[in-house]
């Protein structure tokens, strides 16, 4: 399943239900996590890979809570019983990427594939959409524009691979933490807001990335930066390494660079990890399809999807 950015995120009001109304364009990135699930005698999750030591094994992993929603709308309440979900994690955790998020839209295809049910995505996304607001996007992928908590997508159209440099902070931030700063910080004063969304289409369609770069923006951003201060200086190391421009990924702290072209990325990445900013410099590409079935002609069982 692919990792997402935004490459605009425009957070509006807090609404009674404790979300915020968005505005974002979602990307979905090569940078991936692997789900496999399998029938056997012990039911649960296994997590390996990128943050393995603080990913929940339990009922909290969004895995898992996938599994039970998809049991229970299906009709097979003892179906979690006999199902274990293997995880190797390359997204980074709590890191603005929604890792997570792709993990339980992996398990959703994963598992209607291992219990050979007739679902269409657009219905798993209902579902999705009561496991997160990030996880809709994960089952599609591409480039959508996410209104409501997210969770609301179209598709829109990139007319070109656009070339990512990803800085992984030493530690995640919750995302709550941040929309909860972003509210503290607009009480008290008047953090920047991006403006309309429509340039970033117009600039996705047109396919130039010179074009793009000026117009990433994430109202996130300042809160972000508030609560890890440190994130001013990886951005303008991104910038200073030959990046086109620079943003905090969702609620952070990864950061994410765009970069001219392919080689490009790679010179950025090689300069970004030698200037001690942050834990690990990754490259992706954008867009990507969403979650799918990898292999499966060939490994007959079990279904493993790419996130
Ligand atoms: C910020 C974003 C941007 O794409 O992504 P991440 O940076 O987490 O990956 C998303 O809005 C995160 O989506 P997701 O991580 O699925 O959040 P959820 O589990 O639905 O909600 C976690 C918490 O985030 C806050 N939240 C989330 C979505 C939203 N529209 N408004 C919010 O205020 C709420 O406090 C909520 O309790
Ligand atoms: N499969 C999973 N992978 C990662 N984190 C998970 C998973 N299931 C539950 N979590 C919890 O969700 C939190 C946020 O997850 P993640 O999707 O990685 O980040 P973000 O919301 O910043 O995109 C983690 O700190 C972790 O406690």
């Amino acid at each position: 399943m692919p990792s997402k950015i935004n490459l605009h995120l425009s957070v509006g009001d807090l609404r009674p239900d404790g979300f915020h109304d968005l505005t974002t364009v979602f990307h979905a990135l090569s940078l991936t996590d692997e789900v496999t699930v399998a029938h056997a005698e012990e039911p649960g999750v296994e997590v390996y890979g990128e943050g393995e030591q603080v990913v929940p094994t339990g009922a909290s992993n969004l895995a898992w809570r996938a599994v039970e929603a998809l049991a229970a709308h299906v009709g097979k309440p003892d179906g979690p019983a006999n199902v274990r979900v293997v995880l190797r994690k390359g997204i980074p955790v709590a890191g603005g990427m929604a890792g997570g998020s792709a993990d339980a839209a992996g398990t959703l295809v994963a598992l209607a594939a291992l219990w050979k049910l007739d679902i269409g995505r657009d219905e798993l996304a209902g579902l999705a959409a009561k496991l997160g607001s990030d996880v809709p996007f994960g089952l599609y992928g591409g480039t959508a524009l996410g209104t409501g908590r997210g969770e609301q997508l179209v598709p829109v159209l990139s007319r070109h691979t656009f070339h990512w440099v990803l800085a992984f902070d030493q530690r995640g931030l919750a995302t709550e933490r941040v929309y909860a700063e972003l509210d503290r910080l607009r009480e008290t004063g008047n953090p920047p807001r991006v403006g309309s969304h429509a340039p970033v289409v117009e600039a996705l369609a047109s396919g130039d990335p010179r074009q793009l770069a000026l117009l990433l923006g994430n109202d996130l951003q300042a809160a972000a930066v508030s609560l890890r201060p440190g994130l001013r200086r990886t951005l303008r190391a991104g910038v200073n390494a030959g990046a086109l421009a620079g943003t905090v990924s969702g609620s952070g702290p990864t950061c994410a660079f765009l970069c001219a072209d392919a080689e490009s990325a790679l010179e950025v990445a090689a300069e970004l990890a030698g200037a001690g900013v942050c834990r690990t410099v990754r490259v992706a590409h954008g867009p990507v399809p969403g979650a799918r079935l990898v292999g499966d002609e060939h490994r007959p069982t079990p279904p493993q999807v790419h996130a």
